[in-house]
């Protein structure tokens, strides 16, 4: 109930004219039905009685107006995104909403100081308050925030330093170009672009302009006085008001002028050198970076074909070719990059190898169909570029790779989840409209998200690409499946999972030498059978999960759906659905569809593609 008038009361603020939130009436007192409302099913802890939660809030692009305070008593909310509208005042105390996992408040009208109060918000990864009118100086607190991945606060009216964000290990995404910040860039965020510090009163240090002697204490007004002076600072301070002389704003000015021109002018004739090549339509770009280990790559591209499946234009192929790239791995089809673009957003670019590709027309076709496929257990594919001699797949990166089965000792509950996360993105392929078969079932295409969740990739490729498998995947292939591939059937992904799942249960790989290395020798599902008939089950499993007690049921349930996966005969086999129910069936393995979609980490948090339900979801993948 209480939810309920909270939204109430905000309608009243946000839209006194009734007109933008009409479907929102008394009349319907249930408000998880009203438009931009999700709920999910919270303990309530007074009562031993679960109730449906306001859980997520997205208006956005509506014209609301006036404050968000009514807001704040949604407290199971995770994710909040009111994103251009014309909300206006002070951002309210949001340290009550303890759940909020995505704050979206961009392009609004905010004013006041930089709300400090998120940054008490535990499991914040995504918070945007671009574009707006926010003043004072960030706070050093946002190093609370360690789970954060975005931090947009760009376009706003902030002063002073950037403090040392420096807990931050898993920050992707990050802007503060348009404000007012002055001062060196701390050292921890020296790796995002120039654009993303653009725009300010005066920041230097790397990516910018190198910091002159006594520079960062150049606008003494200006400095954070949430940053307590520490030894090194007054040590610098000292050295600085002794050894450099005073600097008036005058001189000051006339190094930035002459810098600019000087970077300017080189900057033109780059440009004019780069452009004469750059007007041939085919053309190679040559990317070298500066960090680690980076890849340097050579290509010939055509600056039109790139193809966004969403038909949302996401960044430019020049923006794509230009950006840092590191190497993931090479697998079949060719070699797999890391990318991050101008605006921090991070892309895996698989490049593929000579393939071949049939008909245009048909090829289109069929990368529209897997760019189609949004799951939270499937890694979504962005966008293509087909040319002659360049072929380019860009999907989501998933910042934990294949920490998966088979990688790293993981406890039972991680596994287990993991397996259940697998199975319902494969049952999800096969019950799409298409009824599409993965084709390349294996560890390393079982990749982790941020959230911990597993998502399959490398789907439909091999229906599409010609090539042979490797022999790393040969492990894998169901017996009546064609080397090539190209015979990939739904019941020979069941195969495959199913050697996974020993893979999960053993820790050994799919086909291995008798000592224990990896080479072509016996098979996994031969030799986990002739263990299972000798009568010795539990010297199956792998010996790390020898420590966890009473998982031995699950164990020996989880290694018989396995077992039947890997069946000889194609028709003996269960349908990918039915495993995924199964294997939910296992205890304490279920996870509610709304909670996972809830916790699934997405751009924006109303794209669909992290959703679990649907028609291709769990519900009918358990029929
Ligand atoms: N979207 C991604 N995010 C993060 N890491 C990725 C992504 N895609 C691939 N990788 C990493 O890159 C490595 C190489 O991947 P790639 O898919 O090219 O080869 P593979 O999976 O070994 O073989 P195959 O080509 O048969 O799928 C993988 O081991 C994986 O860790």
């Amino acid at each position: 109930a209480s939810d309920f008038q909270a939204l109430m009361s905000f309608k009243a603020s946000s839209d006194p004219s009734n007109k933008l939130l009409s479907q929102w009436n008394s009349t319907s007192s249930n408000p998880c039905t009203w438009h931009g409302v999700s709920c999910s099913l919270h303990n309530n802890n007074h009562h031993h009685r679960r109730r449906r939660c306001v859980s997520g809030l997205v208006l956005e692009d509506l014209n609301l107006t006036g404050s968000i305070l009514p807001l704040t008593f949604l407290t199971e909310l995770r994710i909040l995104s009111l994103k251009r509208n014309r909300f206006d005042g002070p951002i309210p105390s949001l340290s009550n909403l303890t759940a909020l996992k995505l704050l979206f408040l961009s392009h609004n009208k905010f004013s006041g100081k930089f709300p400090a109060t998120v940054t008490s918000l535990p499991h914040l990864y995504r918070l945007d308050l671009s574009y707006n009118n926010l003043s004072g100086q960030i706070p050093a607190t946002l190093n609370n925030l360690t789970h954060l991945l975005t931090l947009r606060i760009n376009t706003n009216n902030l002063r002073g330093r950037i403090p040392n964000i420096n807990n931050l290990s898993h920050l992707q995404d990050f802007n503060v170009s348009g404000n007012r910040l002055s001062g060196k860039i701390p050292d921890s965020l020296s790796g995002f672009p120039g654009s993303a510090f653009s725009n300010n009163l005066f920041l230097c240090g790397v990516p910018l302009l190198k910091c002159r002697g006594g520079e960062t204490k150049a606008i003494p007004a200006l400095a954070s006085p949430l940053k307590p002076p520490n030894d090194t600072d007054l040590h610098h301070k000292s050295k600085t008001h002794v050894a450099a002389p005073r600097m008036g704003v005058m001189v000051l000015v006339i190094i930035v002028l002459g810098d600019v021109l000087v970077l300017a002018l080189v900057s033109l004739i780059l440009y004019c050198y780069f452009w004469r090549n750059y007007s041939v339509s085919l053309k190679e770009v040559k990317v070298e970076t500066h960090s680690k280990s980076k890849a340097v790559y050579k290509r010939k591209v055509n600056s039109e074909g790139m193809v966004f499946l969403e038909g949302v234009r996401r960044f430019e192929l020049e923006e794509l070719l230009c950006a840092s790239a590191e190497m993931l791995g090479k697998g079949v089809f060719g070699t797999a990059y890391k990318a991050v673009l101008d605006d921090g957003n991070v892309v895996a670019v698989k490049r593929l190898k000579e393939v071949s590709v049939g008909g245009k027309r048909e090829l289109q076709q069929r990368m529209e169909v897997l760019g189609r496929l949004r799951h939270c257990n499937v890694v979504p594919l962005r966008a293509y570029y087909f040319a002659k001699d360049e072929k380019l797949l860009v999907s989501d990166y998933m910042p934990n790779g294949n920490r998966g089965p088979g990688r790293t000792p993981l406890d039972w509950t991680t596994r287990l989840k993991l397996a259940a996360g697998v199975a319902r993105g494969i049952a999800f392929i096969h019950n799409s409209d298409n009824k599409l078969t993965h084709g390349n079932i294996k560890s390393t295409n079982v990749l982790v998200d941020v959230a911990g969740k597993a998502r399959v990739s490398d789907f439909g490729l091999s229906s599409i690409f010609a090539g042979p498998t490797s022999s790393r995947s040969n492990g894998y292939r169901a017996p009546e499946a064609s080397s090539d591939g190209r015979k990939q059937t739904q019941l020979s992904d069941v195969y495959s999972f199913g050697v996974l799942l020993m893979e999960i249960l053993t820790g050994k790989c799919p086909s291995f030498e008798v000592d224990g290395g990896c080479a072509t020798a016996v098979e996994l599902p031969r030799w986990v059978r002739s263990v299972v008939r000798e009568e010795w089950t539990a010297e199956v499993f792998d010996l790390e999960l020898m420590r966890y007690k009473d998982i031995e049921e699950e164990m020996v349930a989880l290694l018989q759906i396995a077992m039947a996966c890997t069946a000889t005969v194609p028709d003996q086999r269960p349908r990918m659905s039915h495993v995924s129910k199964m294997i939910e069936e296992l205890s304490g393995v279920h996870v509610s569809q709304s909670h996972d979609a809830l916790d699934s980490v997405s751009e924006s948090p109303s794209a669909p593609e992290d959703a679990c339900t649907g028609r291709d979801g769990p519900a009918s993948a358990s029929q």
